[in-house]
């Protein structure tokens, strides 16, 4: 039982999953609430992050910072993509180990997963066989994220734990169409196109890869729930349980925008890993599973994109 007025600290409260995280906790009604923005508090400084947790001292730790991307920006920028989550991760596991934490979330990605792994991917799967080359990059930096937390669970007996969500969407997600994920890409392609006179899109690949999607709602109260309850492992898949191919969500989307032209596929664009659908009854026997169907989510986040249009977040790498 926690508290409601424990410390927690969201680091990375400003993102997608981070504000999502956040909003879960206060309608939970948890008082003592930390964030600080990546301009307050560079997570890549391990001093700035010592003196941090000297002057806060949170008791529970969400670790949602991180240096975030679709597979061009992965592939483009592979340096950034290592050393930027590598030193955020570290920072802030190494100072919870050495402070106060009695709880450590790190959320790691479905992609920490080999290429061509049996499907669904079970949490045992991890580190037997090759990664997917667009985003090895990144899924090195979160296995070592994982395999830190497990090494303080086994050597320490701390509660750190690893959560790897699929791939997820909702409100504040990145719209910039050089790095952001499929879903929102999607979004703002159809929407402008429908506007442009139903003009074609054209999208990435061939369009037969399959792809699982979380609404971020669910994967921050996933992270509610594993904050309140104690787990015995150290990794737990978090996803909807369900794929579909990345044409099969064009279409979705295309009818959810009301665009009525041509779809187009730039084949010389990644595909990326064919298929990466979570096993997800690990955390369904600890009695956690996700509620908002994919077409209801996909509704609201387009809702929340046209009332946000105006302000809605570029990340640039
Ligand atoms: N989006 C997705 O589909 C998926 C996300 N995840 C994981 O979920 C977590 C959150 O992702 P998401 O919310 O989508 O990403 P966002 O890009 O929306 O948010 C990332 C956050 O990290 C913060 N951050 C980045 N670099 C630094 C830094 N050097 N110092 C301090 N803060 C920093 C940013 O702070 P600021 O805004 O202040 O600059 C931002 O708030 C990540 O661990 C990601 O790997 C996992 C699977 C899928
Ligand atoms: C969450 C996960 O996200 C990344 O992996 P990914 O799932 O491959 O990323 P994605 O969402 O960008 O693409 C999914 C699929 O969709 C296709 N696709 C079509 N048209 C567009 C398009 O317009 N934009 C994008 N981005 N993709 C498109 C694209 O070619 C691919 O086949 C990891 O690098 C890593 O960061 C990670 O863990």
């Amino acid at each position: 039982m926690i508290a409601k007025n424990t410390k927690i600290y969201i680091a990375g409260h400003r993102g997608m999953v981070g504000a999502a995280i956040w909003r879960s906790l206060e309608k939970k009604g948890y008082t003592e609430l930390i964030g600080a923005s990546s301009k307050e508090l560079d997570l890549r400084n391990q001093q700035a992050v010592r003196e941090f947790f000297q002057a806060v001292n949170p008791s529970v730790v969400i670790d949602a910072a991180a240096k975030v991307g679709g597979i061009l920006a992965n592939n483009n920028y592979p340096y950034q993509f290592l050393m930027d989550n590598m030193l955020i991760q570290n920072n802030l596991i190494d100072i919870s180990l050495h402070t106060n934490v009695e709880k450590f979330i790190f959320l790691g990605s479905s992609c920490i997963y080999p290429k061509f792994a049996p499907q669904p991917l079970k949490e045992e799967y991890l580190l037997t066989s090759s990664l997917e080359p667009t985003n090895e990059w990144y899924a090195l930096a979160k296995i070592s994220g994982v395999k830190a937390c497990e090494a303080i669970r086994k050597q320490f007996d701390r509660d750190f734990i690893s959560l790897m969500p699929t791939n997820l969407y909702g409100p504040h997600d990145n719209f910039d169409l050089q790095t952001s994920h499929v879903l929102p890409a999607m979004i703002r392609k159809f929407h402008e196109a429908a506007k442009d006179g139903h003009r074609a899109v054209v999208l990435w690949g061939s369009g037969t890869p399959m792809r699982e999607f979380l609404h971020v709602d669910d994967m921050a109260d996933a992270v509610t729930f594993a904050m309140e309850n104690r787990f015995e492992d150290n990794l737990y898949n978090v996803g909807s349980g369900v794929d579909l191919t990345i044409r099969e969500l064009a279409e979705l989307i295309q009818k959810i925008t009301g665009h009525q032209g041509l779809i187009s596929w730039d084949t010389s664009k990644p595909d990326g890993t064919p298929r990466k659908l979570m096993d997800v009854s690990k955390m369904a026997e600890k009695g956690w599973k996700a509620s908002i169907e994919l077409e209801a989510g996909i509704r609201e986040t387009y809702e929340w994109f046209l009332q946000n249009i105006d302000q809605v977040k570029e990340v640039k790498i």
